[in-house]
Parts: C-alpha cells; sequence; structure tokens
C-alpha cells in the first residue's frame, strides 16, 4: 500500500510526453498519486514531444485522454482540473542540435528541487538525451533519470546504453524500471516467502518439484509492431519481466529489505542461471508466433497479416526450462512461458511441492494424491491459493480432493490495487532504487538470454505457428509433459 503521509516537490519531465506509454500508464499514475495529495501545489510535470503543442494543447490533450485509463471511481472533475493546471508540453526534438531553451528556462525558473527525467522514448535516444541534459546545465545532485525497458537488443547494446547514460548520471541516479516489480502482487511475493516462517524451510528442492511462471496474455502487439518486430518475446518480457520474477521466487532471504541486499540476491539468482546454448536452446526452448484465430468470439489476424505479409521470424510467444545452480534449487527446474493472442489473460507463480512420498490409504497410490500447489496469482483476479488434499465428505470409501486456501485481494482488502508505475513513479521522486534494476542485474540477465537469441538466429527453425486464441504451440506443452509434468492451466 502507497503511504500517503509523504508529500513531495518535484519536476517530473517525461520525454515521450505524448506516447502510448505516457497517456495509458504514466500520467494516470500521476493523476492518482495527486489525487491521494502526495505532490505538493508546486509539482510540475513537463512533457517533451516533437508534437508542435502549447501547455494549453496538452492540457486539452490530456483531459480527452485521461478518463479512458482511469477506473471510473477515481475520476472526479475538480481533481483532474487542479491535475491539469501541473501539466506543461515543450516541443523539441531531441536529435537536433538546437539549445533547449524552452525547456531550460522553464526548469531553472524555479529553484533547484528534485527533477525526473523519464525517458519514456526509443532507447536508442537515451544516452543522446542525457547528454544534451548536461550540456544544457539541466543536471544537478537532485536530478534522477529513469530508464523505460527495454535496455538494448543485447549484452553490447545494454553496455552501451549504461555507459552513456553512466557518464552523465551517476548509478544512485538512475532508475532502470521494471513495472512487473511495481505490482502490488509482485511486492507481496517477498512478504509471502519472507514474513511467514511456513514457507521457507519448504522453499527449496527437497520440498519443490518445479515452478511454472506464465505471463499469458489476450492482446496482440497492437500499434507497437514497429517496436515488437525489432523485439519479440523474449526480449519484450523474459529478459525482464519473467527473469525478474524467477529472481523473486529462488533469491535467498537478503538480509534487509534495502536497495543493495534486495538486488545483491537477485543478482545471484541471475549468475547461477544454467546457460542455454546451442543445442541445449532448442531441447529446452520454444518459441512461437500467433497466425489468425479468434479471441472472445471476434476473429483476429495473425502476426504477418498485421505486418502486411511480409516474412517475419519474430517470436510472440516462448516456453523455455530454466535451471539455477543452486545449493537450494539443484534438480529444480523452472519453467516458463509467456505469449501474445492465447486464450486467456493471466499471470501466475506455480510452485509445486513434491508428492507424498508414500500412501497410507488403501486402495489409493501415492501417485492418487495430487501434489500440495502455491499458486500465486498476480493478475488478473489477485490471490495467492494454496492447494491442499481434503478428503471429501461423506460415507463409503475414502475420496480425496484437492480444494484450494484462497486469499482473494479483492475480498480480504477494500483498498484499491494501485497501478505498478504508481509506486515506482513516487520511489524514483524519493530516491528509493529498491525496486529497480541495477545496472549488474540488467547486463547479467542479457548474458543468460543473448545466447537463446543467438541460438534461434543461427537455426532452420521457424518459430511454430499457433492459432490466435489457443493454448499456444503444441510443442510447449510436449517440452514440460517430456519431463512427466503438465502447464498449470486450470484456473
Ligand atoms: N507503450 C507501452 O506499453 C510500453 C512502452 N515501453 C517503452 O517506453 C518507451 C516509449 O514507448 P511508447 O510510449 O509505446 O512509444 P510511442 O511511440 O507511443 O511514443 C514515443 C514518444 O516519444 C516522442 N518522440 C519520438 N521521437 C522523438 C524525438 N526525436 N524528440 C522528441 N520526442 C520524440 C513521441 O512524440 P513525437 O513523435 O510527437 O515526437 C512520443 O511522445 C519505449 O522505450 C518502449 O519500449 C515499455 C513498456 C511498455
Ligand atoms: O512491458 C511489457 O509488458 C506488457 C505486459 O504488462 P502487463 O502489466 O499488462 O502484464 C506487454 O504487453 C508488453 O508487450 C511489454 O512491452
Amino acid at each position: 500500500m502507497l503511504t500517503t503521509q509523504q508529500v513531495d516537490t518535484c519536476d517530473i519531465v517525461v520525454f515521450g510526453g505524448t506516447g502510448d506509454l505516457a497517456m495509458r500508464k504514466l500520467i494516470p499514475s500521476l493523476y492518482q498519486r495527486d489525487r491521494d495529495g502526495q505532490l505538493t501545489s508546486d509539482s510540475r510535470i513537463i512533457a517533451v514531444s516533437r508534437a508542435g503543442l502549447d501547455g494549453p494543447g496538452y492540457r486539452d490533450k490530456v483531459a480527452a485522454e485521461l478518463p479512458h485509463f482511469l477506473p471510473k471511481d477515481t475520476y472526479d472533475s475538480e481533481t483532474v482540473d487542479a491535475f491539469l493546471t501541473r501539466l506543461h508540453h515543450v516541443t523539441l526534438d531531441v536529435t537536433s542540435a538546437e539549445p533547449w531553451e524552452e525547456l531550460a528556462a522553464l526548469l531553472t525558473a524555479v529553484e533547484d528541487r528534485v527533477r525526473v527525467y523519464y525517458l519514456a522514448s526509443a532507447p536508442k535516444l537515451f544516452g543522446g538525451i542525457c547528454h544534451r541534459l548536461q550540456d544544457n546545465g539541466l543536471v544537478s545532485p537532485q536530478s534522477r533519470v529513469v530508464l523505460e525497458k527495454p535496455i538494448g537488443t543485447d549484452l553490447a547494446s545494454a553496455q552501451q546504453i549504461n555507459d552513456e547514460v553512466g557518464a552523465v548520471f551517476s548509478e544512485e541516479q538512475i532508475f532502470r524500471i521494471d513495472h512487473y516489480l511495481g505490482k502490488e502482487t509482485v511486492q507481496n511475493l517477498l512478504v509471502l516467502r519472507f514474513a511467514n516462517t511456513l514457507l521457507e524451510p519448504m522453499w527449496r528442492s527437497a520440498a519443490i518439484d518445479h515452478v511454472q511462471i506464465t505471463v499469458s496474455e489476450t492482446v496482440g502487439v497492437g500499434n507497437r509492431i514497429g517496436y515488437y518486430d525489432g523485439s519479440g518475446a523474449l526480449r519484450d518480457m523474459v529478459q525482464n519481466h519473467m527473469l525478474q520474477l524467477l529472481c523473486l521466487v529462488a533469491m535467498e532471504p537478503p538480509n534487509h529489505y534495502d536497495r543493495d541486499s534486495v538486488r545483491d540476491e537477485k543478482l545471484k539468482v541471475l549468475q547461477a542461471l544454467k546457460p542455454l546454448t546451442g543445442h541445449n536452446v532448442h531441447r529446452n526452448t520454444v518459441r512461437g508466433q500467433y497466425a489468425p484465430g479468434s479471441i472472445d468470439g471476434q476473429s483476429v489476424p495473425g502476426y504477418s497479416e498485421e505486418l502486411e505479409g511480409q516474412a517475419s521470424n519474430t517470436e510472440t510467444y516462448v516456453a523455455l526450462k530454466a535451471e539455477v545452480n543452486s545449493w537450494r534449487w539443484a534438480g529444480v527446474p523452472f519453467y516458463l512461458r509467456t505469449g501474445k493472442r492465447l486464450d486467456r489473460r493471466a499471470s501466475e507463480i506455480v510452485v509445486q511441492f513434491k508428492s507424498v512420498p508414500h500412501s497410507i490409504f488403501p486402495a489409493i497410490d501415492d501417485e492418487m494424491i495430487p501434489p500440495n500447489r502455491l499458486v500465486i496469482r498476480l493478475q488478473p483476479d489477485e490471490a495467492v491459493r494454496l492447494h491442499l488434499v481434503t478428503k471429501a465428505p461423506g460415507p463409503g470409501g475414502l475420496r480425496l480432493r484437492e480444494v484450494p486456501l484462497n486469499l482473494s485481494f479483492a475480498e480480504t482488502f477494500d483498498e484499491r490495487l494501485p497501478d505498478a508505475y504508481e509506486r515506482l513513479l513516487m520511489d524514483v521522486v524519493r530516491g528509493n532504487p529498491m525496486l529497480f534494476m541495477r545496472r549488474d542485474e540488467v547486463e547479467a540477465a542479457w548474458e543468460w538470454a543473448e545466447p537463446i537469441l543467438t541460438a534461434w538466429q543461427e537455426s532452420q527453425h521457424l518459430p511454430k505457428r499457433y492459432a490466435s486464441g489457443s493454448h499456444g504451440p503444441a510443442a510447449a506443452t510436449a517440452l514440460i509433459e517430456r519431463d512427466g509434468r503438465t502447464w498449470n492451466d486450470e484456473e
């Protein structure tokens, strides 16, 4: 839950302030924080783009779009009007050599204060923007820079971006965002593991059979195809969000809930990932691309139709088997899968415990007793479900039933679950980088992911086509079934 006590004065400059991310996520999240009284009246939000808008023009744009991206019960016109007065727009081509006079005049018209430069623009612009900020005298110890993902497309490009940004800002001033870390249910994972004594003794290979991490989307690539076709699901979802989830499940208990203790432990997990290279990539990964199909009764085109018939090997689906080479996790596979245009929207982590070693019940073999499962449902219908085996009531022969103990967030808490960006934006303002990726984490994640991309590129195999609205490629089912396990697709 966000604290409502702290009120901050800041200027938030959004490079790319008219773009999809800004309009759908950043501006609505800032509105919510303002609505909760967390910004002082003189705090400002300054959008930068080439759109040729003035302040009133940008305010009109936000006023028209904001209602579409807010839960209805959080919209009220008085608060919106007050919020709009904070908004400014500076028209600027960040690649041009012109001095940044208008932006500089606006920023330096007030006393030095916390300044957040949010780079909601293409990563190739990050280095240039930072250098221009410095050249224009706009970087002070109170400045922070937020880098949107993806940080690069491979290790070398990530290092280059990190070097360029690092030449202007210190590591403490750099916030590499992974919005999955701002989700309430993801933060709850740390609380679940480290504020309960029940789980930790079982949280290891002695008791756990395997872990599944799924991020299944029903949406396609939409209007982001230009970006997506050069990226694909491994770069877009696995290298960042999914590996971060894996880290939170697999990490050792940090000594403290603070920036370096938590990030040090996550880094160790990334460094312990068993490399997937060469033929191991083909054995342990599946990539797919959506074909035409139907979602919610509506026909939808395939990926290549969306590319106007252009051939593309970009994957919109990945399933893979990862392993963490550590004492705790030896022999416990982590199965990851993510894809677009699938049959359901569901993000979840499933921790599957081992089966009972021996059945004491006559006529019920060990394998007839379902193993316990902990399902951490990240979205939608956020919940933690512990599946236990119970006796089905009734006389006669013993019948066993698997039943979930269901901690549903909606049923348990009255509070609205804030969007991930609400929490993360205020963490930047307050200078708390714990839920942001440190340079070494990003680069370790690339070190593991890049050989997979290389092996795919060198291979003759094309991504497997799967019908939109399906479970994904059959090969992904085979990947887990070959180990005698099945994907959790029940809920
Ligand atoms: N959209 C999303 O859901 C997500 C996006 N991201 C990342 O966020 C970043 C932005 O994405 P998104 O909002 O979708 O992209 P958009 O293409 O929708 O927006 C890009 C923004 O940058 C501005 N811009 C582009 N070139 C320049 C320039 N030379 N000078 C000044 N402004 C410029 C555009 O305005 P104009 O063209 O008018 O100048 C626009 O405001 C990307 O790095 C993306 O990967 C990450 C996660 C999710
Ligand atoms: O970063 C990204 O995340 C979204 C999925 O985020 P969610 O919060 O809706 O689960 C994904 O659709 C997008 O392709 C990716 O860039």
